[in-house]
Order: structure tokens, then sequence, then C-alpha cells
């Protein structure tokens, strides 16, 4: 039986792993496997899927889109031979992904036949300015969508959905557009329950890819102060496109926290007990080329680790 695939795209931050993880928490005994592109040296986005029936496959340091497009077709291809194989395989790019690539590598006829891609998905910040739609990226990650879903509706304000709508229907983008509220998607509309095999598509010639942003990555063995990271955050915040992380700190020892800043809104929660042997703070912060260097952020982000006294 072919194994239909959902790409979810979407820009840095939009919201696709919320989407991903309310997916699989609702796969109603569907037996899902995940891929999970994180462009940034640690897949911070695989620890924080839960769930996926079928396990998650983490590609990180790199865009599936280009410098591991070989690694996202052989993974398919070993999750294809498991037995028993995957009901369905959702694939999570990266934010700075142009889905377009993606979709012509998944046209390989083998692939095609064996995991033909059923839907993409492109998941929109509702706060995000309408003129932003106009961002070469962004315009990539929609014109290949068959959905587009609205997410952040409850930090918008009212009319955000409605321009937003109206700035995709400008956009010529022929996609059902649906809200999601904290990742809410009804699963019949991801995985549609037919056994027809989805015609090719026509993702257009490819296109240079241009590199635009980069991922810097800052780790540590010790604790963070979390009064000391807010300042840090504070500095390199208006620099940054994206920031996320996991890490212990003084205030609450042994405790794994999650750290976001998307949208240049930031937040803190608890996360799951940390895996054995990583270090205890871990985060990945994405910025456009040249704007943040390794150093700026090592000094800043040092001043947040605390030197534990063991006497
Ligand atoms: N309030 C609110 N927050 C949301 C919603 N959807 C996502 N978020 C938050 O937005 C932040 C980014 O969400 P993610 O799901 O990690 O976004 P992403 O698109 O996977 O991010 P990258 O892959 O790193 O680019 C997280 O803090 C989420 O909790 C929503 O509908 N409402």
């Amino acid at each position: 039986m072919p194994v239909p695939v959902l790409l979810v795209t979407g820009f840095l931050g939009a919201g696709k792993t919320t989407v991903v993880n309310h997916l699989l928490a609702n796969a109603d005994g569907r037996r899902i496997a995940a891929i999970v592109n994180d462009f940034g040296a640690i897949n911070i986005d695989a620890e924080l899927i839960a769930g996926a029936s079928d396990g998650v496959v983490s590609l990180s340091n790199g865009c599936i889109c280009c410098s591991l497009e070989g690694d996202l077709l052989r993974t398919l291809s070993t999750l294809l031979r498991r037995d028993p194989r995957p009901e369905y395989i959702v694939i999570e790019t990266s934010g700075v992904a142009n889905p377009a690539d993606i979709v012509r590598n998944l046209m390989d006829p083998v692939i095609l036949r064996e995991a033909p891609l059923e839907t993409v998905l492109c998941v929109m910040d509702a706060g995000t300015p309408p003129s932003a739609l106009d961002d070469a990226l962004m315009r990539s990650q929609l014109r290949v969508a068959d959905i587009v879903a609205l997410s952040k509706l409850d930090l918008a304000d009212e009319g955000a959905g409605l321009r937003m709508r109206e700035a995709i229907r400008a956009q010529r983008v022929p996609a059902v557009v649906v809200d999601a509220k904290h990742g809410e998607i009804p699963s019949a509309l991801l995985f549609p329950a037919s056994d027809r095999t989805p015609a090719p598509r026509e993702p257009g010639p490819k296109r240079p890819s241009e590199e635009r942003f980069e991922t810097l990555s800052w780790t540590s063995d010790r604790p963070l102060s979390l009064p000391r990271l807010q300042q840090a955050i504070g500095k390199l915040a208006p620099k940054l496109a994206r920031a996320k992380g996991l890490f212990e700190t003084v205030e609450q020892p042994g405790r794994q926290m999650v750290f976001q800043l998307a949208g240049g809104r930031a937040t803190l929660a608890p996360g799951e007990a940390p895996a054995q042997g990583v270090p205890r703070a871990r985060i990945v912060f994405i910025a456009e080329l040249g704007v943040l260097t390794k150093a700026e952020i090592d000094g800043i982000m040092e001043a947040c680790v605390v030197v534990e006294d063991h006497s």
C-alpha cells in the first residue's frame, strides 16, 4: 500500500511543530512517522515532537530543500522498508525551506508510487503583516500549499484573520484557508480517507537557492540564571529572526525549560526531562546572514551561566 505524505511548511516560528504535535496527539491509532528538519546543528524540534507512534527521524544542520535533499529521500526509503510500514508520513520542513524544491524531489517516480505527496500544508502566523507575503520565501511556501493554516489568531487583533485571508487570496493562492488555534486542524482534512494516488505536481523550474539566514548554536554544561537570560535575550532579540532552546535554570534545578522566540515574542515553558548525556543548555539562534556573530552570542550568553557552588 502506498504511504501518503503530508508536507508541513511555513516561515520561521509560524507554528509548524505545534500543528504536527496536535496531529500526532490526535492520530486515533494511525501509525504515523514524522521526519523533522531543523536548519540548526541542534534539532530542538525533534525533541519537542511528542508521540509520533512510528518514531521521529531528525534531520538537522541544513535544509531538506537543498543540502539535505539526499538525506530526505534516503530517510523516506528507510521508513518504507519498515515492517510494518507506517500508515502516514509527516515531513516538517525548516522555516527557511523553499518547499517547491522538496515537492520536486518527491515527484521522483519511485517515491511518488510508494510515498505519494497527498497534502502540502503551509502554517502562517495570522499576525504577519500582509505586506510580508511579498517576501520571496513566504511566497514560495504559500504557492505550493493545498491548505493554509492560520496560527496565533488568539494573539492577533480581531481583523487579522480576515486581512490575512484577503492577502492570501490576492496572491491567487488556490488553497483552502483554515484557522489553527494552537495547532488544531481536523486530521481528516490533513489525511483524507481515500486510497487514490495523488496526481503529480508541477513545482516549476529549480531556482538557485538564496542563502539568507544563518543559524548559530550555543551550549553550556551549566544551568542558566533566568533574570540574566532575560537580559541576554533582550539584547539579542532585535537581531534575531527566531530562537529556541532547552535548558535547566538555577531557579528550578533538575527541570528542563523550553524557550521560544518567534515573531518577536519570547516564551518559557516547562519541558520534558532532558535526555541522558546532552548539555544542560542548548539554544539555537537564527538571524539574517551577517547580522550576528558567534562571538557576540557567546559573549552575551556566557553572562547567563551560573557556576554552581558544590562546596
Ligand atoms: N499563542 C499561540 N502560540 C502559538 C500558536 N501556534 C504556535 N504557537 C507558539 O509559537 C512558537 C513557535 O511555534 P512552533 O510550532 O515551534 O513553530 P515552528 O514553525 O515549528 O518553528 P520553526 O520550525 O523553528 O521555524 C511556540 O512558542 C508555540 O507555542 C497559537 O496558535 N497560539
